[in-house]
This record gives structure tokens, C-alpha cells and sequence, in this order.
């Protein structure tokens, strides 16, 4: 059984030793003379439990577009969730849903890319690669949370903008994105919630997006959505992640990975996704078997994660019995831990890490995985480590950590800034200041 939060003791493993950490010129701000030990001991506050919830009862909005209910109305008008053991779950219970059916659409869309049988893949103005999937499961799940909660109570920051759907020409990508939507939201019922009655237009879909405009703060709260995270990995057909995660004044309390190509074995994942694909065919897939993916989620202040295999198609989704707790690696031997970074040097030095890691003892070769995926890889103890070291300028968005975040710390990690810092959730995505990630685990 996993074991409650407040019963948990933390101590460094002291993985990685006592060291310097200094960046090359071109990545971001090095941390001053600060030893990867003594910032981690810093972090022993994590795993605080929240105090008493308010409990609001809020009328659902009337004005709000006329969808179909995807709940029954009572649960509409649940804002805040009860106080007690149950905060949170029903946000909870709505996410992972919202996630599975994410997870359903990106394999069908990331299948027909590679057989080139879907629109390609289009350019964002800032040159990073964008697809139906993205815009689709954005519409998808705002309008699942909208729908659920009402669209007065739901305040969600995302990736993606309608700007490229709704320009002249691009109604061919907007039908299809639609299709796409609404070929997903016909799967509700299968995964426990009500889709619309009628399928959505152009309109519903556009607004969908669009409704995903929040741009986050201190206070109150907000749901971040990154619906493909490494979009670069999933054109390529390999890891991606759709990530979810609540955000309440300025603290992340829940948190949703869907993994749709986390293999069962973890090697695996540095394999190129051709050989996983292959592997996948000779060794078909059971309902019990992970190699097509998993969701992995968490709650603020339980001390527990979970993940769950991917939800069959047309079967209903069984949860949470199917899920599993999983729980970060216990090694603290740096010659024996792993430690993940992103496959693109350009999103990350990987000459740096790799003199870094040498240095603090880390003698096994670097798990490159896109996305956050890696998150999951050290929630579930497949790694021990993650390093970014993005480059000047770049600025981290919210939506790119929020989930693992919470993950890794319920599973009994601690992830921090370069500088020994939690991230900050509380500054909207553009303002983050330090492009640093480092997670180190924690041991019982
Ligand atoms: N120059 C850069 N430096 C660091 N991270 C970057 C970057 N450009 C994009 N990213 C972020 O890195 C994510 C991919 O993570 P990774 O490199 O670990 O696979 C991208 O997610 P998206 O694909 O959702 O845009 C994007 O948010």
C-alpha cells in the first residue's frame, strides 16, 4: 500500500555527490557555487498538506455555449471539491478520463502520419512543428472540463492558439480537426462521460480552443494543458506525452500523464521507435501488458501515484481498479542511476550534462526521451534523474511541467531549479525566469 504523506521521511542519497555547478555560456544562468546536495536538502519541505478547502457552490452559467451536458447537473455545480480525502477527486476522476480519451485520439492521428494518411504536419510562427492532434485534444479537453464543471468555473491555460485554423485556406485542417474532435468525444460514453448530443461544429471547436486563454497568476484556479507535449517525438512517431494538470494558487494539486508509447520495458524507450514498433507486432498486446502506454496521475498531499494502462477501444473504462501505485527508483548509487534529458540538443546541452554527469559519478549512458516522458520514466523508477539545461532566452512554460511535477513529488521525488528552487507556478508561462530543471529523487 502506498504510504500517506505525512508518515514519509526524506533523506538525500546524496546521488550526486558534491559539485559545481556551472553552465556553458550559451545556456541559461548557471547556479552560483551551490553543491547538488545542500540545495536538495533544502527541499525537505515538499510533500505539505494543504489546509482546510473552502466549498463553493456555484450556479452553472447560463450564458455559457449551449453543449450538451457530459455530466449529470448536480456534479456541473461542483466547483470546489469536498474537504477531506476526497479534494480534488472528482477533478481527478474527470482529468485521467479527459487524458485516456487524449491518448486514444493522438495514436489514431500519430498512425495516420505515418502512414500519411492524415493532413501533415504545419509550422507555428515560432518554426516548432504543430498537428491535428494538438488543436484536437485541446478542443477535447476544455470542452470535457468545460461541460463537467461549467464553463464559469473552468479557467485553463494551453499551448495551442486558433490563429493558423482560422485563416483563409485552412479549412481543410479545420474539418479535419473537427472530424477528429467530435470521432474522440463519440468515445465518451465508453470512458464514463457524456459526449454531445449533436456533434460539435467548426464554431464549438474554434471556441473550444480558444476558450483555453487563461494566462495563470497567484491566485485562484487554473487548469494547464499541453495536449501533445514533444510534438517533435510524436511526428516521429515516438514518445510524446498529453499532459493535464490544476493549479491553485499558484500550487500544482493535480496531475495527469498520458504516455500513449511508454514501453513496457524501459530500455526501450531510447530504442528508436521503428524497433519498439516492431517489437509491438511480435509480441501482441493483452489488456494486462503496458507496452501500448500508460496514464500516470497524482494528487497534492496523498504521497501516492498511480498509473493505469490505456483504455481499450470500446471497452468501458475500468478505474481505478486497474490502476497500480508506482514509486521513484530507491537507488542511490550514482554509478548506478540514470538520469534523462531531451533528445534535441537543441532544447538542452547534452555535452554539458555529460560532463556534469561525469563528474558527479553518473557513469551509465543517458536516457534521451522526448516530452515529458521522462517524468513518468523516474515516477515509475525506470530513472533516477532529469536534467534540462535549456538555452539564454528560452523561457519554460507551465504547461510543460506542471503535471510531472506532481507526480514525481506524490511518488516520493523532488524536483527544483538549478538554484535549489521549487518552480514557480504562480508567474504566468512567459515570465519564468529560470531555464534550469533539475529533479533529483529522494529515497525513503
Ligand atoms: N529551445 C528550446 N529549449 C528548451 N525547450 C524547448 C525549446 N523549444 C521547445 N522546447 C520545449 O521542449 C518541449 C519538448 O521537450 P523535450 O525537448 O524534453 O522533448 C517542447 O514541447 P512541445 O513539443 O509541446 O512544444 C517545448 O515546450
Amino acid at each position: 500500500m502506498p504510504l500517506n504523506s505525512t508518515s514519509l521521511v526524506f533523506r538525500a542519497p546524496n546521488l550526486l555527490g558534491q559539485t559545481r555547478i556551472t553552465s556553458p555560456k550559451k545556456f541559461g544562468a548557471a547556479p552560483s557555487l551551490q553543491t547538488w546536495s545542500s540545495w536538495s536538502m533544502k527541499k525537505s519541505h515538499q510533500k505539505r498538506c494543504f489546509g482546510f478547502p473552502v466549498v463553493s457552490q456555484l450556479k452553472f452559467n447560463q450564458n455559457c455555449p449551449s453543449f450538451a451536458s457530459s455530466v449529470m447537473e448536480d456534479e456541473r455545480n461542483l466547483v470546489l471539491t469536498s474537504p477531506g480525502p476526497d479534494r480534488y477527486s472528482k477533478e481527478l476522476d474527470v482529468a485521467v478520463r479527459a487524458v485516456q480519451m487524449a491518448c486514444s485520439l493522438c495514436q489514431k492521428v500519430q498512425e495516420s502520419l505515418i502512414l500519411k494518411t492524415s493532413s501533415p504536419v504545419h509550422s507555428k510562427h515560432d518554426n516548432s512543428p504543430v498537428t491535428v492532434a494538438d488543436w484536437s485534444v485541446q478542443a477535447t479537453v476544455s470542452w470535457i472540463l468545460t461541460e463537467s464543471f461549467g464553463c464559469r468555473n473552468v479557467s485553463i491555460l494551453a499551448e495551442e492558439d486558433v490563429q493558423s485554423l482560422s485563416e483563409p485556406g485552412s479549412s481543410a485542417l479545420l474539418a479535419d480537426v473537427v472530424k477528429t474532435v467530435n470521432d474522440c468525444l463519440a468515445e465518451a460514453p465508453h470512458l464514463g462521460l457524456k459526449g454531445p448530443e449533436m456533434p460539435l461544429g467548426s464554431s464549438d471547436v474554434l471556441e473550444a480552443i480558444s476558450r483555453c486563454n487563461s494566462t495563470g497568476g497567484p491566485t485562484g484556479r487554473f487548469w494547464a494543458l499541453d495536449p501533445v507535449d514533444g510534438t517533435l517525438g510524436f511526428v516521429r512517431g515516438d514518445q510524446y506525452a498529453v499532459a493535464l494538470a490544476l493549479i491553485e494558487d499558484g500550487e500544482v494539486v493535480l496531475g495527469v500523464l498520458g504516455c500513449p508509447n511508454y514501453p513496457m520495458k524501459k530500455e526501450w524507450l531510447s530504442y528508436h521507435h521503428r524497433y519498439h514498433r516492431i517489437i509491438s507486432k511480435l509480441t501482441p498486446t493483452t489488456s494486462e501488458s503496458w507496452d501500448k502506454g500508460c496514464v500516470i496521475y497524482a494528487r497534492r498531499g496523498r504521497g501516492e501515484a498511480w498509473m493505469q494502462p490505456l483504455h481499450q477501444k470500446n471497452k468501458p473504462l475500468s478505474w481505478p481498479n486497474t490502476a497500480i501505485p508506482v514509486r521513484v527508483s530507491s537507488i542511490d548509487n550514482p554509478a548506478l542511476a540514470t538520469f534523462c534529458e531531451p533528445v534535441e540538443k537543441s532544447n538542452s546541452s547534452h555535452s554539458f550534462t555529460a560532463g556534469l554527469a561525469h563528474s558527479v559519478g553518473l557513469r551509465k549512458e543517458p536516457l534521451r526521451v522526448y516530452s515529458m516522458v521522462k517524468y513518468a520514466a523516474i515516477a515509475r523508477g525506470d530513472a533516477e534523474i532529469f536534467m534540462k539545461f535549456a538555452r539564454t532566452g528560452y523561457k519554460e512554460k507551465i504547461w510543460d511541467h506542471a503535471a510531472g511535477v506532481i507526480i514525481i513529488e506524490e511518488a516520493g521525488g523532488v524536483v527544483t531549479d538549478a538554484g535549489g528552487s521549487r518552480l514557480d507556478f504562480s508567474k504566468v508561462s512567459e515570465n519564468w525566469k529560470d531555464p534550469i530543471i533539475l529533479l533529483q529523487h529522494y529515497s525513503i
